[in-house]
């Protein structure tokens, strides 16, 4: 199988401080990445020159084969770190919300179609927010504004989807329903990649990790992570990482 992303020999400096440090890594169609590592370790610069966000300085990363060019980044849907925090006191529905996220694919003052209406309610009925169309977005909690920011990063149909800390701030039966709408969107063939700090949640949902502190210190599938010992672990965090035993899986206390 061909990879869907590749990242050859990337290093990425600020004027200041080394952020990456010949990164090499493939991503499989259909997979759930999760990028883990400590604060400052290079994870959303990774992000950033994945989506274009930043320019590369040296190596290279292909998306299907190729350099990554506009046409190519509509593939690719971005949640920010920022989603739901930054939003909340924007003054536009659920349904408005995810509706721009369709005006990437239109050109200048083309009007949405009945066919874009329809996608959009079906999308919202498929997240379980149909309910919601026509509530303000700051009048929801952080869950449900969560799931419209991935409804509008999903209306163009990408076949990836970046999530970049996305549960930050969310509570815990929130988180578990937003990671369980990751699976199911994985299981419908969309390729997931995911930065997080949750370690535990990476066991039980995703398929490959990637660990990052500035060099790739790890990359494999989820079994070898969960395979790896804590003073490995330990190491790539740079300070005492432990897991413990709960209901028969392994979870992270940091
Ligand atoms: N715009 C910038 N200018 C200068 N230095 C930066 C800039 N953005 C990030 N850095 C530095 O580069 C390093 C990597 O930052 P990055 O945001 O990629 O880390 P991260 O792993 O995503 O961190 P966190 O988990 O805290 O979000 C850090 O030392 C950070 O301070």
């Amino acid at each position: 199988m061909e990879p869907i992303f590749e990242i050859k020999n990337v290093n990425y400096r600020y004027p200041d401080k080394v952020a990456l440090k010949d990164i090499n890594i493939k991503i499989y169609p259909g997979s759930f990445t999760a990028i883990v590592g400590p604060n400052g370790s290079g994870k959303s610069t990774l992000l950033k020159l994945i989506l274009g966000i930043l320019q590369l300085q040296t190596g290279t990363i292909l998306v299907n084969g190729q350099r990554l060019t506009n046409q190519l980044s509509d593939k690719i849907g971005y949640v920010s770190q920022k989603a739901n925090a930054g939003n909340t006191g924007f003054p536009a529905t659920v349904r408005e919300v995810i509706t721009s996220g369709l005006t990437q694919e239109k050109k200048l003052f083309q009007r949405f179609t009945a066919q874009d209406r329809e996608r959009v309610i079906r999308l919202m009925e498929r997240l379980h927010i149909i309910h919601l169309q026509h509530k303000n977005i700051s009048q929801l909690s952080g869950g449900q504004q969560q799931r419209v920011f991935i409804a509008r990063a999903l209306i163009s149909n990408p076949s990836i989807l970046i999530l970049d800390e996305p549960t930050v701030g969310i509570d815990a039966k929130h988180v578990a329903e937003f990671y369980q709408l990751l699976t199911q969107l994985k299981n419908e063939g969309i390729t997931i990649l995911l930065v997080t700090h949750d370690i535990g949640i990476v066991a039980d949902t995703a398929t490959s990790v990637v660990c990052l502190n500035q060099h790739l210190h790890f990359h494999g599938t989820i079994q070898q992570f969960k395979s790896l010992d804590q003073v490995e672990i330990s190491k790539i965090y740079g300070h005492p990482v432990q897991f413990v035993d709960h209901n028969h899986q392994r979870e992270c206390c940091q």
